[in-house]
């Protein structure tokens, strides 16, 4: 089967301190696959250049067959992303900033049902700004997800979300990829992972240095699970 996403031997420096290192990944149609890593190894860098958000030194990443920098334009209006902290017009409503990006995206999408989905249907009028930290990230999500993209970009998409929240977006993300959607997202949280990816990837060192299905490595390691991929991640750190 072809990959979505293709991530080739991507290479990284910034100010001659290198952050990826010939990193490669594959993610299939309707496959959640989660980067796990720790701070600073690299999650966010390799989100935006698999999204065309940033150029890569060597190597190549591309979605649907298409190199992803070569095609920014192309890739941004079909792919959902939300990469660090989403941007919003703070004056305005959710329902309008949601309208403004289906102007932008060139489509006329179901706002009503996507803010009731992320529990957002009830704030009205009151203008982004006055959102909590947890409401810009759902709105996020909702704006990510509205055009239906055969692909996500999630950086951290449960980042100040309550419990209740974290519950909707799981169930939200674990039906997309039921439709086919192909969903990357990274988190810190392993136990959330486990609940949502068919593969975890650890990043670290700049590349992927091991790559499980958490309910194999749960069926296999039972309660020393967590321990044990605390401890690659320890290990691998530079
Ligand atoms: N534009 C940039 N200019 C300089 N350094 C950068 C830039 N973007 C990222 N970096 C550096 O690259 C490294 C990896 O950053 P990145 O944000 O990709 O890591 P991360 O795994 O997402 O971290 P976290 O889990 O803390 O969000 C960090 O040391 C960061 O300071």
């Amino acid at each position: 089967m072809d990959a979505v996403i293709e991530i080739r031997e991507v290479s990284k420096s910034f100010q001659g301190q290198s952050v990826l290192e010939r990193c490669s990944l594959n993610l299939q149609k309707g496959e959640i696959y989660g980067l796990l890593g720790v701070n600073g190894a690299g999650k966010t860098t390799l989100m935006k250049i698999t999204g065309g958000f940033q150029q890569p030194d060597e190597g190549e990443a591309r979605i649907d067959g298409r190199d992803s920098w070569e095609h920014r334009e192309k890739i941004q209006s079909r792919i959902g992303s939300l990469i660090e902290t989403p941007i919003f017009y703070e004056h305005l409503s959710a329902r309008e900033n949601l309208e403004i990006h289906m102007a932008y995206m060139g489509q006329n999408r179901d706002i009503t049902g996507a803010l009731e989905q992320v529990g957002l249907s009830r704030t009205g009028r009151k203008p982004v700004a006055k959102f909590s930290m947890g409401m810009k990230q759902r709105l996020g999500i909702a704006r990510a997800m509205l055009h239906n993209p055969d692909c996500l970009l999630l950086d951290e998409p449960i980042n100040g979300l309550d419990p209740v929240g974290i519950q909707e977006v799981r169930d939200i993300l674990l039906a997309l990829a039921e439709r086919g959607t192909a969903i990357l997202i990274s988190s810190h949280i392993l136990s959330e992972m486990e609940q949502l990816a068919h593969r975890v990837g650890i990043l670290a060192q700049g590349k992927i240095v091991e790559e499980f299905s958490p309910s194999m490595m749960r069926a296999q390691y039972g309660e020393d699970f967590e321990k044990y991929v605390i401890d690659i991640m320890r290990r691998k750190q530079v």
